[in-house]
């Protein structure tokens, strides 16, 4: 059984539109050009949703004053943040205090061999996931080095879990493994060493 985690998800707002805008790009990517929509107009569409957005955005430091706000999950990070709509967007629950699993069904924006996750795809879902793994039971750092062995192509269209744990803290040296399992098998392992270090939050 796992404890879901606070993910701060909102469900209007910012979040709504970066659902929206997550449903545009596999749309995209879906239809390619094997299609009768007006790519001419889709394009004048996003376009102008795009200088509405610029024309009216913080400036830049505002935000990642604003961004870095609170502790614990972020909202804007790649993997599970709701601000993000490059995030597939993962969702963790804690299984106990040094293990989270979150699951997510990838589709073709993450494509790498036919039908199958993009490796460095799945990389990225466990450098992040090993990370807040870390953030979870206690002690967390940035990534050091990141070791990955591709045991199986990783399905796209299919709940993949992801899986993290922290095994050792020995002073700053933070050891972390994790997986990527679909129907049960391991389709990515990964060991992880992090250093305990915190880059001082934009204020
Ligand atoms: C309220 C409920 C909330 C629930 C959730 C809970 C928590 C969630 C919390 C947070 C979640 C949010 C986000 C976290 C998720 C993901 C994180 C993403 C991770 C990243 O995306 S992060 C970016 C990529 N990452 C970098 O950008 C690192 C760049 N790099 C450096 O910043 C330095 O390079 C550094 C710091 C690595 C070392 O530099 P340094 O000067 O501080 O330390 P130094 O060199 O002295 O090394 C000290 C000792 O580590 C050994 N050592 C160092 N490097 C090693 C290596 N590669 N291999 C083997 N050993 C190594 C040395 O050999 C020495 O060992 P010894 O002491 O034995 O001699």
């Amino acid at each position: 059984m796992t404890i879901d985690l606070p993910s701060g998800t909102r469900p209007a707002g910012v979040d709504a539109a970066v659902e929206a805008a997550r449903r545009v790009i596999d749309a995209l990517v879906r239809s390619g050009d094997m299609t009768d929509a007006d790519m001419a107009s889709v394009t004048g569409r996003l376009n102008a949703v795009a200088d509405d957005l610029e024309a009216t955005a913080p400036p830049l430091r505002d935000r990642l004053v604003d961004m870095w706000r609170g502790d614990g999950m972020t909202r804007h990070d790649p993997v599970t943040g709701s601000e993000n709509p490059i995030a597939p967007p993962v969702a963790y629950g804690a299984v106990d205090s040094s293990t989270i699993e979150g699951t997510v069904t990838l589709g073709l924006p993450y494509q790498g061999p036919p039908s199958s996750v993009h490796g460095g795809v799945s990389a990225l879902l466990l450098d992040h996931t090993l990370g807040v793994a870390n953030g979870w039971a206690g002690e967390s750092g940035v990534t050091a080095e990141l070791t990955l062995r591709y045991h199986h192509l990783t399905p796209l269209f299919e709940p993949l879990t992801v899986t993290a744990r922290q095994t050792s803290v020995d002073g700053r040296k933070i050891r972390t493994t994790g997986e990527i399992a679909a129907g049960g098998r391991t389709c990515v392992s990964a060991e992880g060493l992090f250093i305990a270090k915190h880059p001082p939050r934009p204020r």
